[in-house]
C-alpha cells in the first residue's frame, strides 16, 4: 500500500471529487459515515458517554459528521469545537450547522475556557487537528490534549492523533494525541511507523473512502508500506525439473574466537530459506562445531586460529554473506578490503562488515552496486552520521544508498528497506525478535534470497517480510521474551506456508 504526503492526499482527494462528480462535503460525509460504522459495530448501542473534541477544519469536519450519526442512533454525545482559528472550513460549517439542526449544541473551547471532564469510561473522539497541521499548537491547545491524554479515556482518532504532524516531529512531545486507535482515511501515513512518532499510535487501521484508485496508481509515492499483498508477488516458485545448483551456492563468511555462532545461524537460515548449497568461510576455530551443528554446511577456513586474516574461496559462489562476527583486527580489516575489491556481485554485509566500512570509508567504492546492507541503528549512524530526527535519517540513508548504488536496510520496528531513492516499510516483526543473532538470521535469509535469483531489492524486501513473520509465529507459541535468533530460523518454513494461507482464513479488519 503506497504511503502518501499531505499534498497526495489533498490531490487524491480533489480528483476523486471532479472524477464522480461530488461536492466535497460528500466525500467527508462517506468518509465519517465509516468512522460510525466502525464505532457502531463496536458498541452496538452501549450507553457510554462519547466526548467529540473536533477542531475548526476538515477534521473537525468529519468530528461534526460523526457526532450527528451518533445522535441519530442515540448514543450518549457531547461536543466540543476547540475554536483555534476564525478560518473554518466550509465543510465543519456546514455540519456544524446540521449538528444545530437536529438540536445538538456543541460547547465552544477557547483560550480562557475551563477544560471539560473527562471521565476514564468515556471514549473521546479526537477531531481536532488531521493532516492540515502546519505549526505548533497554541498553548491552551496543547493544554486541552495533554489533558485528553491524562484522562485515560479510550481516544479514537480521526485520520492521525491530533498535533501530529505528518510531515516531521511535533513541535512539542506533550501537545500530541496518544490515541488509543486511528481510524486513517484510505491511506497509512509514514508517521505511524517511525520510532520518534510511532509512539503516539497504539493502533491504527485504514478505512477505505474510495479515493480515486486512478490517481493513487499513477502517483508515485516515496514510501510503501509492504504486506502481504505486496510481498507475495515476489516469490519466485521452485521448479519441478530443477537441482540444488539451481537455487545458487551462498558463501557466509564471518565468525571469529567466541562468535561462531553468529555464522552458524546465518547459513542455517540460508539453507531454511531456500538457498541451493551453502558454505561458510570461518577461522579455523570454527571448524568443528559448525561441521557438527549444521551437517548441511561445507566449511571453509582461512590460516589462522581465531580471526579470518584472508578471504580465498576456491569457487565462484552466487552470493556471498559477509560480517558477522567477523571482528575489526588489522588483518580482516585488510581481508574484507581486498575481498571486496575483486569481488562484482552484489552481496550482503552485515556486522562488522558494515563496522569496517565505516571506519574506511574509502571501501564503500569497492563494494558491489546493489549489494544489501543490513544496518541496525548504530551501525547506520556510524555509516551516514548522525541525524537529526527520523525524517532526516531516512533522507540521509536515500541519499547514501543512491550515492553508492546499494540497498540499504535500515533496521527497526519497522524495517525500511531503502532503494533508489524509495523506501519499503515492512509489516510483520515483534519486539521479541530483539534479540541477539536476529540479525545474523535475517542476513543469512537476504544472502539465501538472493543466491535464488531474487533481486537485492526483492529479495531485501522479502527477507525483512518472512524473517519478521518467522518471529510472529515463534512468538505467537512461546511469547516474546524466549524468542530466541534458532527459533526464528526453525520457523522460517512456517513462515512460506503463512505467507501462502488462503485468505478466507484472513483477519477480518485491518488492525495493527
Ligand atoms: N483524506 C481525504 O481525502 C479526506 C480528508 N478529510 C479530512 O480532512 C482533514 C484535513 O482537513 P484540513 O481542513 O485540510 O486540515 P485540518 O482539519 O487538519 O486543520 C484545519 C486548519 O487548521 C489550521 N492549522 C494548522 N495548524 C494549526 C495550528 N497549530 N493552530 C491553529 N490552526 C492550525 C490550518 O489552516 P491555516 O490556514 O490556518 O494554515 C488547517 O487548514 C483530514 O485529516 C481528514 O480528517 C475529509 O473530511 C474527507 C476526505
Ligand atoms: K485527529
Amino acid at each position: 500500500m503506497k504511503i502518501f504526503s499531505a499534498q497526495q492526499i489533498y490531490q487524491a482527494d480533489k480528483s476523486t471529487i471532479q472524477r464522480e462528480q461530488i461536492t466535497s462535503d460528500v466525500l467527508m460525509e462517506r468518509a465519517a459515515t465509516q468512522l460510525f460504522e466502525w464505532l457502531h459495530s463496536r458498541l452496538r448501542g452501549t450507553q457510554v458517554n462519547v466526548q467529540l473534541f473536533c477542531g475548526i477544519g476538515n477534521n473537525g469536519g468529519d468530528g461534526m459528521v460523526l457526532a450527528r450519526k451518533l445522535h441519530e442512533h442515540d448514543y450518549s454525545i457531547k461536543v466540543h469545537v476547540v475554536n483555534y482559528s476564525e478560518r473554518r472550513s466550509e465543510d465543519f460549517l456546514l455540519n456544524l450547522e446540521r449538528l444545530k439542526d437536529m438540536k445538538v449544541w456543541p460547547d465552544f473551547i477557547n483560550k480562557e475556557s475551563d477544560l471539560p471532564q473527562i471521565s476514564p469510561n468515556d471514549i473521546v473522539v479526537d477531531a481536532i487537528f488531521g493532516i492540515g497541521l502546519n505549526r505548533a499548537p497554541d498553548d491552551w491547545v496543547g493544554n486541552l490534549i495533554r489533558h485528553i491524554n491524562n484522562s485515560r479515556a479510550f481516544t479514537l482518532s480521526v485520520d492521525v492523533p491530533s498535533g501530529l504532524p505528518v510531515d516531521r516531529n511535533p513541535w512539542n512531545s506533550e501537545y500530541v494525541i496518544r490515541a488509543s486507535y486511528v481510524l486513517s482515511f484510505q491511506l497509512p501515513k509514514l508517521v505511524f511507523f517511525l520510532p520518534e512518532t510511532g509512539i503516539y499510535v497504539n493502533q491504527w487501521e485504514i478505512v477505505d473512502i474510495g479515493l480515486d484508485p486512478d490517481c493513487i496508481a499513477k502517483t508515485d509515492a516515496d514510501f510503501e508500506l509492504m504486506g502481504r499483498p505486496e510481498v507475495l508477488p515476489m516469490y519466485r516458485p521452485r521448479l519441478k525439473f530443477s537441482h540444488k545448483g539451481t537455487y545458487g551456492h551462498s558463501v557466509i563468511i564471518g565468525g571469529s574466537y567466541g562468535k561462531i555462532g553468529a555464522v552458524q545461524l546465518a547459513t542455517n537460515a540460508c539453507l531454511s530459506v531456500g538457498s541451493g548449497l551453502v558454505t561458510a568461510f570461518v577461522p579455523k576455530c570454527g571448524y568443528d562445531s559448525l561441521q557438527s551443528a549444521v551437517p548441511e554446511v561445507m566449511v571453509l577456513t582461512g590460516s589462522r586460529e581465531k580471526s579470518i586474516s584472508e578471504i580465498e574461496i576456491p569457487f565462484e559462489p552466487s552470493v556471498v554473506g559477509i560480517g558477522m562476527g567477523i571482528g575489526l583486527d588489522d588483518d580482516t580489516v585488510s581481508a574484507f578490503g581486498s575481498f571486496l575489491k575483486k569481488s562484482n556481485s552484489p552481496m550482503v554485509i552485515d556486522a562488522d562488515g558494515l563496522n569496517i566500512l565505516s571506519q574506511n570509508p574509502e571501501m564503500l567504492k569497492d563494494v558491489p552496486r546493489l549489494s544489501v546492507l543490513t544496518p541496525h541503528p548504530k551501525e547506520l549512524q556510524r555509516l551516514i552520521g548522525e541525524w537529526a530526527s527520523d525524517f532526516d535519517k531516512l533522507e540521509k540513508t536515500k541519499a547514501f544508498a543512491s550515492k553508492y548504488d546499494l540497498v540499504v536496510v535500515v533496521k527497526g520496528a519497522h524495517t525500511i528497506t531503502i532503494y533508489n531513492g524509495k523506501g519499503y516499510v515492512n509489516t510483520t516483526g515483534n519486539p521479541g525478535m530483539a534479540t541477539a543473532g536476529s540479525g545474523d538470521v535475517l542476513t543469512g535469509m537476504i544472502t539465501g534470497l538472493l543466491a535464488q535469483g531474487y533481486l537485492s531489492v526483492e529479495a531485501a524486501i522479502f527477507g525483512v517480510y518472512l524473517h519478521g513473520l518467522a518471529g510472529d509465529l515463534g512468538a505467537s507459541s512461546m511469547g516474546y521474551e524466549a524468542l530466541k535468533a534458532s527459533i526464528l530460523v526453525k520457523h522460517i518454513g512456517n513462515a512460506y506456508s503463512e505467507l501462502f494461507r488462503q485468505p478466507e482464513m484472513e483477519q477480518k479488519d485491518n488492525a495493527h
